[in-house]
C-alpha cells in the first residue's frame, strides 16, 4: 500500500468514533461551535421541506435510481452527494483518494477526467435495499452547495462558452437555439456553440424543457439530485466556506491531518459581479420564472433572494 507524504496510509478509520460521532458529539471544544452552525443549515432544511411539502416530496418513495448522485465510501463510513459546479470534482478526487486504499496520495495527482469515470467511484444506487438502509442510517451523509445562480452561470459559461465543450453544443445548444432564437442561421442550428444566456433562461423556464427530459446534472436543482427532503444530510457544505467545510468534513473523517481540500488558484472564476451582469439583459418577468424554478435552493440553503434581481 502507498503511503501519503506524511507516511500515514489513507485506508481505514482507525480510531473507534465514528465521523458521525465526531459530529454530533464532539469530543474538541473547538468543533462545537461548528457543530452549532450546522445544526442550523440541517434545520433550514428540514423547516423549508416542511413548509414546502407539496413541492419538495413530490416523490413519497426514492428508488435506487435516485441515489446515483449519492457516492460511498465504506472505509471512513461517509456519503457525498455531488452537486456538479460546487467544486464537485475536487470532492470526487478526494474520496477517490479515499477509498484507493493507498493507490492515491495527492488529490491533484488524479487528472479532471478520471475524476469524472462513474466506475472510479462506488455510488448508493449499487447496493442491495438492506445495505443502502444501513448505508444511509449508520455514514455521515454530505453535500456541497453554491448560490444557485451563481452555479447557473457556471454552467453557462462553462458548457456554453467554451469552444471545446461540444458535446454540449450539440446536445443542447443546438436545440435551444432551434427553440429560441429567430432567424437562426444555418451554422447556428448546426453548431449550437454560441447560445446567449438569455436563450439559455428561455430555454430553463419553458415548461416543455422539463416535460421532455429532467435538466441536465449541471443545471439540475440540488434538491432533485440530491433529495434532501428525503435523505438526512447530516452536514450541508457550501461553496463560499469551501475549504473551510471541506476540511471540517475531512477532520471528521479522522483524516484531516495529512488531507486537505485541494486549495485553488483559478482567478477567472464565477464571482457575485459576474453573475449581475449576466442578470441585467434578462427581463424581469423571466428573472421571476427563474427564480421559481430554483426557489427551493434558494430557501433550503438560506440563499437571500439577490439584490440585483427585479421579480415581478
Ligand atoms: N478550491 C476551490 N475554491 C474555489 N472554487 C473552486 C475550487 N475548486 C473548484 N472550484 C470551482 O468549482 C467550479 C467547478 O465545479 P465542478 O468541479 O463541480 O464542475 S463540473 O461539474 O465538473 O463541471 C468552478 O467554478 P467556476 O470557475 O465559477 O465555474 C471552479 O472554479
Amino acid at each position: 500500500m502507498r503511503r501519503n507524504p506524511f507516511g500515514v496510509d489513507i485506508c481505514c478509520r482507525k480510531g473507534s468514533r465514528s465521523p458521525l460521532q465526531e459530529l454530533y458529539n464532539p469530543i474538541q471544544l473547538e468543533l462545537s461551535n461548528t457543530a452549532v452552525l450546522h445544526q442550523m443549515r440541517r434545520d433550514q432544511v428540514t423547516d423549508t421541506c416542511r413548509a414546502n411539502s407539496a413541492t419538495s416530496r413530490k416523490r413519497r418513495v426514492l428508488t435506487p435510481n435516485d441515489l446515483k448522485h449519492l457516492v460511498v465510501d465504506e472505509d471512513h463510513e461517509l456519503i457525498y452527494c455531488y452537486v456538479p459546479k460546487v467544486a464537485c470534482t475536487n470532492w470526487k478526487r478526494l474520496m477517490m483518494v479515499l477509498t484507493g486504499r493507498g493507490k492515491y496520495s495527492d488529490p491533484m495527482e488524479i487528472p479532471a477526467n478520471e475524476a469524472h469515470v462513474s466506475a472510479n467511484l462506488k455510488t448508493l444506487n449499487q447496493y442491495s435495499i438492506p445495505e443502502i438502509n444501513h448505508r444511509l442510517k449508520s455514514y455521515m451523509k454530505f453535500l456541497f452547495v453554491r448560490e444557485p445562480f451563481e452555479r447557473l452561470v457556471s454552467a453557462y459559461r462553462n458548457k456554453f462558452t467554451q469552444k471545446y465543450n461540444i458535446s454540449f453544443h450539440k446536445r443542447y445548444g443546438t436545440k435551444i437555439i432551434k427553440r429560441q432564437r429567430k432567424n437562426a442561421t444555418q451554422e447556428a442550428l448546426r453548431k449550437g456553440d454560441d447560445v446567449k444566456f438569455e436563450e439559455f433562461v428561455a430555454y430553463l423556464i419553458d415548461p416543455h424543457t422539463q416535460r421532455e427530459e429532467p435538466f441536465n446534472e449541471h443545471w439540475q436543482t440540488v434538491y432533485s439530485l440530491c433529495h434532501p427532503c428525503h435523505i438526512h444530510y447530516d452536514l450541508v457544505g457550501k461553496y463560499e466556506t469551501l475549504e473551510e467545510d471541506s476540511n471540517y468534513v475531512l477532520q471528521l473523517a479522522g483524516v484531516g491531518s495529512y488531507l486537505k481540500f485541494p486549495t485553488y488558484a483559478k482567478s477567472t472564476r464565477t464571482t457575485d459581479e459576474m453573475t449581475t451582469e449576466f442578470f441585467q439583459n434578462i427581463s424581469s418577468e423571466h428573472q421571476t420564472q427563474l427564480y421559481e424554478v430554483y426557489k427551493l435552493d434558494f430557501l433550503m440553503f438560506n440563499y437571500s433572494v439577490p439584490s440585483y434581481l427585479k421579480l415581478e
